[in-house]
């Protein structure tokens, strides 16, 4: 059996450092004996994470501590920045001439929660409660509440809590604010993340018009999606080698980096005749821009050949890891589509808007639940209505990273651990999961597998250069 802790992690190469030191110059000396500082400070081990563990940034060598060493803060510095370099068409935004001034007041103290936050987050601090208007402040406290003391603080906590924790503070602060309640830092980012696509959603569109009704097809058309949740702009420096235009012109180039793809277990989910009455699909949402995009082709594909007689989308109830979409994200893009000067492009946004008008497409009222800390094992108690509503489909297709993460509880699984196992109970219905693998997290690999992937290339699981299509079979459970 493959043990992770023996594979070479992304750090390991390096030295004590969240970055590579090339010589050992006197100010590289200095910093390293910093950073030594730092992990005694705050009990960081020189560690991988260990088999069966959570992730977290108690282990130095984890992808999960380079996020909350490197990676988080410059989330929030870009926060403040944005606010800082918009203040004025903001304060001409949210608030009337009589209030400009109170509104520029409210921004600067809204740029010092942020900065507290981040000091909180690089001096490793426990978590506090949310104390305002939150309306999941109740599921979130509670939460808190029931951690362990050694679990509560950015470092020791699993790294799912604290990177959860640390988005949702972020919003609370606008949420409490008076005039910037309905701002989203990271609005602008994710309208980027489609206009400066648009060639590639011209592209697509063109490519998937009169496709057959075939698993030839609808495997392409999983690839693409997979291969497109690569827009997510918190992992940037993990963006992978396939750019959305090469994998149009030739998407079977990129098999060999597929390491699962149960496509035809899911096509064989979906063109399962003895169900017919039960032909609701079930998006669960990850990034705004073209990955959304994508989404609405693949939904696309599968009312139009009879796969499903509805698509039902499952956005966040609040902005998220920088461009999750927001219900305002899956609008705007509608109509950011159906407005298009492109004559092709505003025909399938208007189409789009069609189905919703005719429920074809349906945009799902949102759930704290899934912009809470939880794993997802845990809804049948957190959440039991919109578990039962998910018992509704056909198939629940989880897009993405974090959906991965919080599908098999942010542990490091041994790679080749059945992915129903790792599930610990949570089976709603049939689950396909299509993510490109951005962590250490991952299940259902083949024997061997990993192993190789760990001798060709030690970043293979951190990249994002590798994807995988999985499918866990809900019908035996339920005897549909
Ligand atoms: O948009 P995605 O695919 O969920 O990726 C974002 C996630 O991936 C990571 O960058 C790596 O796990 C996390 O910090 C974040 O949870």
């Amino acid at each position: 059996m493959e043990s992770l802790s023996k594979e070479p992690s992304s750090e390991s190469d390096q030295p004590e450092d969240d970055h590579p030191v090339k010589s050992d110059s006197e100010p590289n000396k200095i910093s390293r004996a910093l950073r030594t500082e730092f992990d005694a400070k705050y009990q960081i081990v020189n560690l991988q994470t260990p088999l069966n563990a959570f992730m977290s940034g108690h282990y130095k060598q984890s992808f999960a501590f380079f996020t909350l060493r490197s990676r988080l803060p410059v989330i929030l510095t870009n926060a403040i920045d944005t606010l800082t370099r918009d203040k004025s068409e903001l304060v001409a935004q949210f608030a009337s001439n009589d209030f400009a001034q109170a509104a520029r007041e409210e921004l600067k103290i809204i740029i010092g929660l942020i900065s507290q936050l981040k000091y909180e987050l690089q001096t490793d601090k426990p978590f506090h409660n949310f104390t305002g208007e939150e309306p999941d402040r109740e599921l979130w406290n509670n939460f808190i509440s029931h951690l362990p003391n050694n679990e509560r603080t950015f470092y020791q906590a699993s790294s799912l809590h604290a990177e959860c924790y640390l988005h949702r503070k972020l919003h609370s602060f606008l949420e409490n604010s008076i005039f910037l309640k309905s701002y989203d830092y990271f609005a602008k980012v994710k309208e980027l993340a489609l206009t400066d696509s648009m060639e590639d959603v011209l592209a697509l569109t063109k490519h998937t018009r009169r496709s057959e009704n075939n698993l030839e097809v609808f495997n392409e058309l999983l690839k693409i999606n997979m291969w497109s949740n690569c827009n997510d702009v918190a992992s940037e420096a993990v963006i992978g080698k396939q750019t959305n235009r090469q994998v149009l012109e030739n998407v079977s180039a990129t098999d060999e980096y597929v390491i699962v793809n149960q496509a035809a277990e899911i096509w064989r989910c979906l063109d399962n005749q003895k169900r017919k009455k039960q032909k609701q699909v079930d998006f669960i949402l990850d990034n705004a821009g073209y990955e959304l995009f994508s989404d609405f082709i693949l939904a696309e594909f599968l009312i139009e050949k009879g796969l499903a007689t509805k698509v039902r989308f499952h956005v966040k109830a609040h902005p998220w890891f920088v461009t999750d979409v927001t219900e305002r994200d899956f609008k705007w893009t509608l109509e950011y589509l159906s407005q298009h000067a492109d004559y092709i492009i505003s025909l399938i946004g208007k189409k789009f808007l069609q189905f919703i008008d005719e429920g074809k497409f349906e945009l799902v009222p949102t759930s704290h639940f899934w912009t809470s800390p939880h794993a997802f094992y845990s809804m049948t108690h957190t959440d039991p209505d919109l578990y039962k509503s998910l018992q509704q489909s056909k198939l629940l297709v989880f897009k993405g990273e974090l959906n991965y993460r919080k599908l098999l509880q942010d542990v490091c699984w041994d790679s080749t651990q059945e992915t129903s196992t790792c599930l610990r109970g949570f089976l709603p219905s049939n689950i396909c999961v299509l993510r490109r693998v951005k962590s250490e997290v991952i299940s259902g690999l083949a024997e061997g597998v990993g192993q190789a992937l760990s001798r060709k290339d030690p970043h293979w699981m951190v990249s994002g250069s590798y994807g995988v299509i999985q499918f866990v079979d809900g019908t035996r459970e339920f005897g549909y």
